[in-house]
């Protein structure tokens, strides 16, 4: 899987002068499955639109196995689109859907030695290569069936089927699932990944669903108003977010304003945390990046920081409990179950404590995690801090 197949150099697309690609530098292995992820707007769709050749970059170049492929047109390119819309040709059934482009080809014929004569794909050859694009999107025995006879989720598997069936070396999904309910796109995600693995071939799958981008792909891009912000493993991008944005974007976090002291030590509120981080400068301004599966709940007295619960939601595999700290809202998760109103103590252990440079997203943050301003107005008095470590501390 180490093979590079396309390159983005510098890419550059800007529409009335407005930039929305700003120099994208990108290379995509051969069979690999990577998913441009980011909020609306910040230039996924884009960046698909120009790997496919529907749309022309403001400059910057596209690569295809080591050639330039700014100028080849898309149907000349080695690479299919899947869209939302998936238009399937409600008139034609599942088989002649997926056979539709391969009787639309021509090909030189082999019996011509000037190369010139083109011919058709004989019938048996396009038989065999849709049902066995069928049998690879598990749609065998549907053959004969019309396309308002299937569910959205074998509707989608036939417009995949028939975006492979030519055999192109990359498909280009653009939010693929994103007509379908949460069960069926759960189930679609699964099964997307499995033809993907079977087939062999390059995905770039565009999403805004982080939870999807986790689930299917071996190389996550996160993207941010035409930049991208981090490339990775999922593990890469959950574990080690680069900055604060990746880490809002990317699960569920608190992100907290602190103040690095030494090397493996961070303030937040007055109170001194050990870390992991290091190589900041004294008394340096950081993003504190702690997910709300690290952080635990334990009696007051030996909390680190002691809060109030406000809000317990359950969500079958854990609790989701908002803990008010004057004001300011943690999230944390835990299959502990603490009743709204209760004191209860936080404790978070070193390596839970993600220590990022400040970037231009700090302080952008909602719920959980806008402390800063409010934060700088308070003495240390005024935390709901343990009296004694406090005073200890200062
Ligand atoms: N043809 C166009 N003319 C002008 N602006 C455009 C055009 N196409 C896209 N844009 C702008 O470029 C930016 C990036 O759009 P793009 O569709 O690539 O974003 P996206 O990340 O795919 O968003 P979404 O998830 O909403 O589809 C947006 O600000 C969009 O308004």
């Amino acid at each position: 899987m180490s093979k590079e197949l396309i390159r983005l150099q510098n890419l550059c697309m800007a529409y009335d002068d407005e930039l929305v690609l700003d120099h994208l530098n990108l290379y995509i292995n051969d069979k690999e499955f990577l998913t441009l992820l980011g909020p609306s707007g910040c230039g996924k769709t884009t960046t698909l639109r120009i790997i496919g050749g529907f749309t022309t970059p403001t400059s910057g170049d596209v690569l295809f196995d080591g050639v330039r492929i700014n100028d080849i047109p898309p149907h000349q390119r080695q690479i299919n689109t899947v869209f939302q819309k998936y238009a399937l040709f409600p008139h034609l059934n599942v088989f002649e859907n997926v056979a539709f482009g391969l009787r639309m080809q021509k090909r030189p014929d082999p019996a011509d030695p000037t190369g010139k004569h083109r011919v058709k794909i004989p019938e048996e050859e396009i038989r065999q290569r849709v049902m066995d694009m069928l049998e690879s999107v598990s749609l065998k025995g549907f053959e004969n069936r019309k396309p308002d006879a299937l569910s959205g989720g074998q509707q989608q598997r036939v417009a995949i089927a028939r975006a492979l069936v030519n055999q192109p070396k990359v498909l280009l999904l653009d939010e693929p699932l994103g007509a379908l309910d949460l069960k069926l796109r759960k189930d679609m995600q699964i099964e997307l990944k499995r033809i993907q693995q079977q087939v062999g071939i390059t995905f770039i799958y565009v999403t805004h669903d982080q939870e999807e981008a986790l689930t299917m792909s071996d190389t996550i891009v996160v993207m941010d108003k035409g930049t991208i912000q981090q490339i990775g493993t999922p593990e890469d991008i959950y574990n080690e977010p680069k900055n604060a944005f990746v880490a809002d974007f990317i699960g569920e976090s608190n992100i907290i304003d602190g103040v690095m002291v030494r090397d493996n030590v961070v303030k937040m509120y007055g109170r001194e945390f050990p870390c992991l981080d290091g190589g900041f400068a004294e008394n340096e301004s950081v993003d504190v990046v702690i997910r709300p599966e690290d952080i635990d709940i334990v009696p007051v007295e030996q909390g680190q920081l002691t809060g109030t619960v406000t809000s317990v939601t359950f969500k079958g595999m854990q609790y989701d409990i908002i803990v008010d700290f004057r004001g300011f809202k943690w999230l944390i998760q835990t299959t502990d179950h603490s009743p709204v109103g209760a004191r209860i103590g936080i404790k978070i252990d070193p390596d839970g404590i993600h220590i990022m440079k400040k970037s231009a997203y700090s302080g952008m943050f909602g719920d959980y995690s806008s402390f800063s301003d409010e934060y700088e107005e308070m003495s240390d008095a005024s935390l709901e801090l343990d009296e004694e470590e406090s005073e200890d501390e200062e």
